[in-house]
């Protein structure tokens, strides 16, 4: 259903001289969603990003917000605000006036100014920091001021660059919490860059797999995770096997795939590797036709009968779990 402040990518194109950064791409994204572009270094998120932003003009094509085409208005203008991967505060300015830089931009005055600021400041549990310096903070701090400066603008749609890369991996998970909080609470589009496929998964209503200049498959977190529709978002979203049969090329979910006396499974295999992972076991089998397929089985299930390294076995699955894949 299309409302009032969708986004759209209309035939969206960057090439830089010979280049293709980002080849015709389509796609709409719901207002009110929390979308993930997802894909590896240079597929062509963040020049995708900049181009919604306004930081990087299209080659052809159109950003369409709210039914207008915006592709041409300058950022400030457009609905949309853009959180940098390195903050990008002003170092002389305190958290407050680095806060509420765009309205003294505007010619708001200062009382206002800071009663606004003062609110973005709440928003993201950042009140006692109003009159520090940036350098007096440490990087989690740093990144709720770059959120609330973004945010004081009422953007539509907030534009996120790998904002977690930054951080030790404990902040990055208290922070991911923190953007989803927000993000719900606002009730605004956030687009969020990223080529981590956990951090994905865990915000996303919606990801946006890319891969060399294109958007391979768009959907809701669970659909692209459980049915991938080719081999590189089934690799790249992890968690999957991609195996050779007679009929094609198919996606198997490492804990769908269960173990078997030899030869009485679908494939039959040598066992290469026995990974244990706490709560769950890790095997590796080389099976028929030079393919590794890994099982992941949960931890007493691999104990009541345990395959050592060397086991001849057999590999077999519920045809359901199995996902045909484009080629
Ligand atoms: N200013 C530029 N001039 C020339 N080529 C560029 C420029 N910016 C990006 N590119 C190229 O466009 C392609 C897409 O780059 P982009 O930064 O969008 O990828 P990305 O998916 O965001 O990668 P990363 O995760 O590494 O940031 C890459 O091949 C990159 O080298």
């Amino acid at each position: 259903m299309k409302t009032g402040q969708d986004l759209e990518l209309v035939s969206l194109t960057k090439r830089y001289g010979e280049a293709l950064a980002v080849d015709g791409i389509n796609h709409h994204f719901r207002a009110g969603s929390y979308a993930c572009l997802l894909g590896p270094s240079g597929c062509g998120k963040s020049t995708t990003l900049r181009m919604i932003a306004g930081h990087e003009d299209p080659t052809e094509g159109s950003i369409v917000l709210g039914g207008a085409d915006v592709s041409w208005l300058p950022p400030a203008r457009r609905g949309t605000a853009m959180m940098f991967q390195n903050y990008a505060l002003f170092p002389h300015l305190s958290v407050s006036d680095n806060v509420s830089f765009s309205l003294k931009m505007k010619g708001v005055d200062a009382a206002t100014r800071r009663t606004r600021a003062g609110e973005m400041l709440e928003l993201v549990h950042m009140s006692q920091f109003a009159d520090r310096l940036p350098d007096q903070l440490s990087g989690g701090q740093q990144q709720r001021v770059a959120l609330a400066r973004a945010l004081i603008t009422n953007p539509q749609v907030l534009l996120l660059d790998e904002p977690l890369s930054a951080l030790d991996p404990f902040l990055r998970i208290r922070m991911r919490a923190e953007l989803k909080r927000l993000q719900q609470e606002l009730g605004i589009t956030f687009i969020h860059v990223t080529h981590g496929q956990d951090e994905a998964l865990a915000l996303a209503d919606e990801i946006v797999v890319m891969n060399n200049a294109v958007i391979e498959q768009a959907g809701p977190a669970r659909e692209v995770f459980n049915a991938p529709r080719t081999e590189f978002v089934a690799r790249f979203m992890g968690g999957h096997n991609v195996i050779a049969l007679p009929q094609g090329h198919f996606a198997i979910r490492s804990d769908k795939v269960a173990l078997t006396e030899a030869a009485a499974g679908r494939l039959d295999g040598q066992v290469t590797g026995v990974e244990y992972q706490g709560a769950h076991v890790v095997l590796t089998v080389r099976a028929a036709g030079d393919q590794e397929v890994t099982a992941i089985l949960p931890e007493e299930k691999f104990f009541e009968n345990p395959m050592p390294q060397g086991a001849d076995v057999g590999l077999s699955w519920d045809d359901a779990a199995l996902h045909p894949l484009a080629v």
